[in-house]
C-alpha cells in the first residue's frame, strides 16, 4: 500500500457573489505541484490529467495569458517573470480562484504555486483552501538547467542568466514552503532526474493510493 493520505474536500470561498452570477462556494480538492524550474512539473502535471481526472492550473501560465491579455498587470508581470522574480500573490491568486471558479472540476494540480511564504499564506487566508498533499519534483540543479535550455517554448525567461535568478529565489524562497509543508507530513517527494516515463512510474503510485474509483 503507498501512503494513506487524508482526502478531506475544503470550501473555496467565491469573493465575488454580488451578482449572484457565481457560486458562493465550491468544495474543491487541491495538489499542489512544486518543484525547481525546469523539474518537469508541467509535463507530470499532464500525464495526471489523463490518468487521474484532475484539472491542470499553472499559475505561470496563467500568468502568462494575463500578460497576453492586455491586463494593466501585464507588464509588471512581464517585468517580473523576466527578472525571475515572484508576482505578488494577489495578483496569482486571483487568476487561481477565477479558474477553480469557471472549471467544473472539483480537483486541481495547482503548479508551480505557493513558491514562497507570501503566497502560501496569502492562498491559505484568501481561499481557506488546504492541500491534500504536496507533490515535490527533487532534481539537480545541472539536469534542470539543461532541460530548461532546450525547452524551446519561446520563453523570455529560459535564458541562462535568468535560469541562475530563478534557482536563488527557488532555494531562497520556495524550498522553505516545500519543508513548511513536510513538517505538516503533506510532501510526497519524487526523484525527478530520471525519465518522463520512470517518474511518472512513481507519481502513479502516489495518486493511485489517494484516488477513490466512483
Ligand atoms: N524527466 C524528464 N527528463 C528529460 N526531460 C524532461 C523530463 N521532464 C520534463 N522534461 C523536459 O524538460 C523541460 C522542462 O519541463 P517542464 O515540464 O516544463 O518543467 P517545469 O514545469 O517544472 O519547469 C521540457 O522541455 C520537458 O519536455
Ligand atoms: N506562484 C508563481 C508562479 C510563477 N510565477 C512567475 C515567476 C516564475 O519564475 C515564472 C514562471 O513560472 P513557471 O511555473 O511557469 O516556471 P517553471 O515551469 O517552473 O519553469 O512565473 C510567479 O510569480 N508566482
Ligand atoms: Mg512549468
Amino acid at each position: 500500500m503507498g501512503t494513506v493520505v487524508d482526502a478531506a474536500s475544503f470550501e473555496l470561498a467565491s469573493g465575488n457573489d454580488a451578482n449572484g452570477s457565481l457560486p458562493t462556494e465550491k468544495k474543491v480538492k487541491v495538489v499542489f505541484v512544486l518543484g525547481g524550474p525546469g523539474s518537469g512539473k508541467g509535463t507530470q502535471c499532464a500525464n495526471i490529467v489523463e490518468h487521474f481526472g484532475y484539472t491542470h492550473l499553472s499559475a505561470g501560465d496563467l500568468l502568462r495569458a494575463e500578460i497576453k491579455s492586455g491586463s494593466e498587470n501585464g507588464t509588471m508581470i512581464q517585468n517580473m517573470i523576466t527578472e525571475g522574480k515572484i508576482v505578488p500573490s494577489e495578483v496569482t491568486i486571483k487568476l487561481l480562484q477565477r479558474a477553480m471558479q469557471e472549471s467544473e472540476n472539483d480537483k486541481f494540480l495547482i503548479d508551480g504555486f505557493p513558491r514562497n511564504e507570501e503566497n502560501r499564506a496569502a492562498f491559505e487566508r484568501v481561499t481557506k483552501i488546504v492541500p491534500e498533499f504536496v507533490l515535490f519534483f527533487d532534481c539537480a540543479d545541472e539536469e534542470m538547467e539543461r532541460r530548461l535550455l532546450n525547452r524551446n517554448q519561446g520563453r523570455v525567461d529560459d535564458n541562462i542568466e535568468t535560469i541562475r535568478k530563478r534557482f536563488k529565489v527557488f532555494v531562497e524562497s520556495s524550498l522553505p514552503v516545500i519543508e513548511y509543508y513536510g513538517s505538516h507530513g503533506k510532501v510526497r517527494k519524487i526523484d525527478a532526474g530520471r525519465s518522463v516515463e520512470e517518474v511518472f512510474e512513481a507519481v502513479k503510485i502516489i495518486f493511485s493510493s489517494v484516488t477513490v474509483v466512483a
